[in-house]
């Protein structure tokens, strides 16, 4: 397949420009022609290989690039893994919100690690987690400081990696500063996606946000830092997106500061080529230290974190299953497998790189995948001939795989699914401190989940205990165990079928579950 036969593709594609520099970039060309099960039809684009699940309006060529890309695809990640490694401890900027001398070993969040790394340390480890969870397809670089501050570190990483396992994808974090100098770099790095972390693009929201920026030898504070800051930061946007890097924007929700106008920031990064856009909630408590977290600076709510997001759907993707994970995570987005993988016990495994091992595995999951969007899709066509104007969203425990396979005293989290005739979408997720503790259910976690999910007409997991049970009735959430072990896109459908069914025999009445804007003391758990 020629690149005139991708242009066709790409017409339809409004972000035309930065999509046609992807499309046509010499390395995503290789990848189609060495996708030997792909049928990819050069006049429609329409790929005939493997899921296509969450594709959505992507061109053949992209949706290639991210379909195994936990992060940026929803679908890929109830199936593959990503890790980082912390080689980056040095930062060229303060975030009021990051404070990485804080470390905690329980903890999972941003910037948090629990050992540092040299590059030969971290290949050692990629290699050894890449045997251990062969659906480990992403290696990215995010600090516990910024990728791009500790150049020598980050690239000597990426070179071993490239050399050791090449078919990892690469991927970096930054928060833009250093990122004009380093475009001919991360090409010739072979990075595939990089994520930039753009909180404003007003330099007087930026003033609120940084406190100071080490630039060109120089400390700079307030307006004229943050001026300085938003200025390289959308111009390095524009560099990578020109030479066909695909780029997510990661901005950090703070109400009262830069919440509305997150609304701008999504405008300006849609408009210079970026990919998806992940809004994620502050984490900010007074334990870590933080200025925000110091001085009572709190986070958004669930809903408030949706209400932004939903209205910044339109144009470009918008990333709702971010975990906001530790500088050194390991594993599937949901669970945090970095405890197996210390330095002390990655130099005491035998690692060897099978990519004959790794690639048999990864075909068995793209079956599974495959197995489980059929699935869905032959639930969802007994679906969508009703005519219902119904809406409902549903929590769903699940440890991965595309499945309902979480205990409801067990899970940490709920997915979000909005269901309809349409089908069953990912809408978000609620992270929650588990039911049971030491083998008891504990009372008030159980009303505080319930809260946190009472945006919900229905609960779905593998298993439930009496009590929980009553309780989420009583609060009018319907405990769904019947589809124990099944794949969520179908068993959500079914019930919301017979759902619909029930309303239309007037067996029940459909009541729109709002909820208040804002909860008093509502906060976004933190872990
Ligand atoms: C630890 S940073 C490392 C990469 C790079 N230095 C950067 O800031 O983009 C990874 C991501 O975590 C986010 N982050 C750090 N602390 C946070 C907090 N307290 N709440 C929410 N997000 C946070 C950053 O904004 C960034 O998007
Ligand atoms: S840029 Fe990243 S590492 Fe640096 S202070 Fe901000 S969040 Fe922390
Ligand atoms: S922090 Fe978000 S974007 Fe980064 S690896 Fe975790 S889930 Fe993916």
């Amino acid at each position: 397949m020629g690149v005139d036969a991708c242009r066709g593709v790409i017409s339809v594609v409004e972000r035309g420009k930065y999509i046609k520099a992807a499309v046509n970039s010499g390395k995503i060309m290789q990848s189609i022609t060495e996708h030997k099960g792909c049928r990819a039809s050069a006049k429609t684009g329409r790929a005939s290989c493997g899921s296509q699940a969450g594709r959505g309006d992507l061109p053949v060529e992209i949706w290639e690039r991210v379909k195994n890309h936990p992060c940026y695809s929803e679908d890929a990640h109830h199936h593959y893994a990503r890790m980082h490694v912390a080689v980056a401890p040095a930062c060229n900027i303060q975030c009021n919100y990051c404070n990485r001398k804080y470390d905690c070993a329980n903890e999972s969040r941003p910037g948090v690690v629990s050992e540092k790394l040299t590059p030969e340390q971290a290949v050692r480890k990629v290699i050894a987690v890449a045997t251990t969870i062969p659906q480990m397809t992403v290696l990215g670089i995010a600090g516990p400081g910024d990728a791009l501050a500790n150049p020598a570190k980050t690239f000597k990483t990426l070179a071993l990696v490239t050399e050791a396992a090449p078919d990892i994808k690469l991927c970096l974090s930054t928060n833009g500063l250093a990122l004009p100098d380093y475009v001919d770099t991360i090409v010739r790095a072979k990075v595939d996606h990089v994520t930039i972390t753009i909180n404003m693009v007003d330099p007087e929201i930026g003033a609120k946000i940084y406190p100071w920026i080490f630039f060109n030898h120089k400390r700079y504070t307030g307006i004229e830092a943050a001026r300085i800051l938003t200025n390289r930061q959308l111009q390095g946007l524009e560099m990578l997106s020109e030479r066909g890097i695909l780029c997510k924007i990661n901005s950090v929700m703070i109400p009262n500061i830069n919440d509305d106008h997150l609304v701008e920031v999504n405008k300006a990064v849609t408009s210079r080529g970026a990919f998806l856009h992940n809004i994620m909630p502050l984490i900010s408590v007074p334990e870590h230290g933080t200025a925000f977290g110091l001085n009572g600076q709190r986070g958004p709510t669930a809903q408030e974190l949706k209400t932004l997001q939903d209205a910044c759907e339109g144009k470009i993707n918008m990333m709702r299953h971010c975990r906001q994970c530790r500088a050194d995570a390991v594993g599937l987005l949901g669970e945090d497998r970095s405890a197996e993988f210390t330095n002390d016990q990655v130099m005491k495994m035998d690692v060897h790189y099978d990519l004959e091992m790794r690639k048999a595995y990864q075909k068995r999951v793209e079956n599974e995948r495959v197995s489980k969007v059929a699935a869905g899709q032959k639930e969802l066509a007994g679906v969508s001939g009703e005519m219902s104007a119904i809406t409902v969203l549903v929590a769903v425990a699940t440890k991965g795989s595309g499945l309902i396979n979480e205990h409801f005293g067990h899970a940490k989290e709920f997915q979000l699914y909005e269901l309809s005739t349409s089908g069953a979408k990912f809408v978000g997720l609620r992270r929650v401190e588990g039911y049971c503790q030491a083998g008891y259910g504990e009372e008030d976690r159980l009303s505080v989940i319930m809260r946190d999910i009472r945006d919900c007409h229905a609960v779905f997991v593998a298993k439930i205990g009496g009590c929980p049970k009553s309780g989420l009735i009583k609060a009018g959430i319907e405990p769904v165990d019947q589809f124990a072990y099944e794949y969520i896109e179908k068993s959500t459908i079914a019930w919301f079928r017979a759902y619909v069914g029930k309303v239309k025999r007037g067996e029940i009445q459909h009541v729109q579950r709002g909820v208040p804007p804002r909860w008093p003391g509502d906060r976004i758990s933190a872990a």
